[in-house]
Parts: C-alpha cells; structure tokens; sequence
C-alpha cells in the first residue's frame, strides 16, 4: 500500500518547470531514494510535501489525506518529518532540551520557550524523550551542549528529535552532505536500524550512490523536474536512462 501518493504535480517557477507532471508512491516500510542531477527537481518536490512550496497542479496525498493546503506543522503533526542537510538542532542548548522541543511541537502544534519552565511536570515526554536517546546510543550525552558535538553526533541527534515524534514517513534530504566517510557510514547504520527497529517509511534525495544503493528498495531518477524511471537498485545500477541523464556531469559513484 501506498503511504505517500504524488500524481501529476507541476510546479513552475517563472518560466522554468521545475517539476512536469511527478508522479510517485511511496509504498509503505521501504525506502525510497529519488536521484537525478543537480536542478532535477529533488528538493522542489521535497518542499512541496512538507508544505513549504504550493504545486501548480497535482496531489499529494499521505495515508489517504490531502497534504495539499496544510502548513509545514500541520504537516508535521500529520506524521511526516524531514531531516535536513545541515543538522537543524539548536546549539545552545542541550541534548535533552533539544529533544524536548519537537515533543512539545508535536503535542501543542508549536513551541514556545516558556514550555521549559513546565517541563518537571512533563515526565512522560521526558522519559520517551530518554528512550529514543538511548535507541541512538546518545542518552550518555543528555547534558552536552548540541553545539559542543561531532556532525555525526549532531545528525544523531537530529534523527532522534525526528524520532521522537514517532513519524511514519522520514523525508531525508541529502543527509549525508559534506560527511566524512566514517560519520556517512554511521549515519546509514542509524538509517538501517530505524528501518529494522521500527519500520519507519522513508523517502530520501542523495547524491552519494553508496548511501543510496545501501538503503534504497526503490529508486525513482529525476530529471528535468520528470520522473525518467523508477525501479529497484539493481536494476536503476546501468541503466541507459539513467547514465544519459547524468551525462554532462561528473561521473556519479555507483552508476556505471
Ligand atoms: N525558489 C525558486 N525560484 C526559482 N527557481 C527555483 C527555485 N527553487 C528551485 N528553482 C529552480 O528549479 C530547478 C530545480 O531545483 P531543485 O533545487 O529542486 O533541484 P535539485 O534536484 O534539488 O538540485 P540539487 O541536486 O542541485 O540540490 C532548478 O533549475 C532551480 O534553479
């Protein structure tokens, strides 16, 4: 069953198609990777399921409801939430007190600073918050600084502040840019064992075919804003289409 559905999503910006009629299924407990060369078109779509940009035309729909006309927390709440490419945690705080942020948003539709003076009366969202730390083997650093950790610690983090509202579709976007290779390795560890542990449908755009080809079940190629092809890693390993559609760029690791 599908858990995401996109059908004949356009969106233009001026005179450019940045997306000519997408269609996608995101069939429930896999992940799927959308790939494609740069301006494909991967990020337009990502921000218009999360809300963030209107299509011209087109549905969206997640678990049998419109997306469409939701804002971003409205979204959110929905059971949708994305990872970003930089970690978007907030430095000053700590590991706890961030993770405390996306439960008080998920329960109230926001959150609002004042939220931490209340937070002693919050045990039960203080000891889930203390579960999924220790899922990612972060509970141990509950009181550090987040700005104070690794990139790999800090992506950690933000996984768990994902997590913690207990989404059902996990929208990744690139996260593993600008990674060293061992923090990479890490982070599709992590990847692998959400999957494993609880299942969670995931939708991811990346540009490095080892992160893709290690966690894909279905790959759909982007480009010019159009779906060229989707199928499973194997077969996307190769393809015609796909080569031709990165042609003109730099060799992508992976596709041969
Ligand atoms: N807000 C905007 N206004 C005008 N043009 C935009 C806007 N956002 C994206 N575009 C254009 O739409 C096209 C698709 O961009 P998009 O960022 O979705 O591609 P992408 O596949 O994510 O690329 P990359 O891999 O480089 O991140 C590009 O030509 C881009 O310049």
């Amino acid at each position: 069953m599908a858990l995401l559905s996109v059908k004949g999503v356009n969106k233009r910006f001026g005179g450019l198609q940045a997306l000519g009629d997408v269609n996608l299924d995101v069939m429930e407990n896999t992940c799927h990777a959308i790939i494609g060369p740069n301006g494909a078109g991967k990020s337009t779509l990502l921000n218009v399921l999360v809300g963030k940009l209107i299509p011209d035309s087109g549905s969206v729909v997640f678990d049998g409801q419109s997306v469409l006309g939701r804002k971003p927390h409205e979204i959110n709440q929905m059971g949708i939430s994305r990872v970003f490419q930089t970690p978007e945690i907030f430095g000053d705080l700590n590991v706890m007190e961030n993770m405390l942020i996306p439960c008080f948003a998920k329960r109230d539709g926001a959150f609002r600073m004042h939220a931490f003076e209340s937070v002693r009366h919050e045990k039960s969202m203080i000891e889930k918050a203390e579960a999924v730390l220790d899922e990612v083997n972060m509970l141990d650093k509950r009181e550090m600084q987040a700005s104070a950790m690794s990139r790999g610690d800090k992506r950690r983090l933000e996984m768990a502040m994902c997590l913690v509202q207990e989404p059902r579709l996990l929208l990744l976007d690139e996260p593993t840019a600008g990674m060293a290779r061992a923090d990479t390795e890490n982070t599709i560890e992590l990847l692998k064992m959400i999957r494993k542990e609880r299942g969670v449908t995931m939708a991811i755009i990346e540009h490095d075919m080892n992160v893709v080809f290690s966690l894909a079940d279905r790959i759909t190629v982007l480009a010019q804003g159009t779906p060229l092809v989707e199928d499973t890693p194997d077969n996307i390993k190769g393809h015609p289409k796909v080569r031709e559609a990165y042609l003109g760029e730099a060799p992508v690791e992976g596709v041969n």
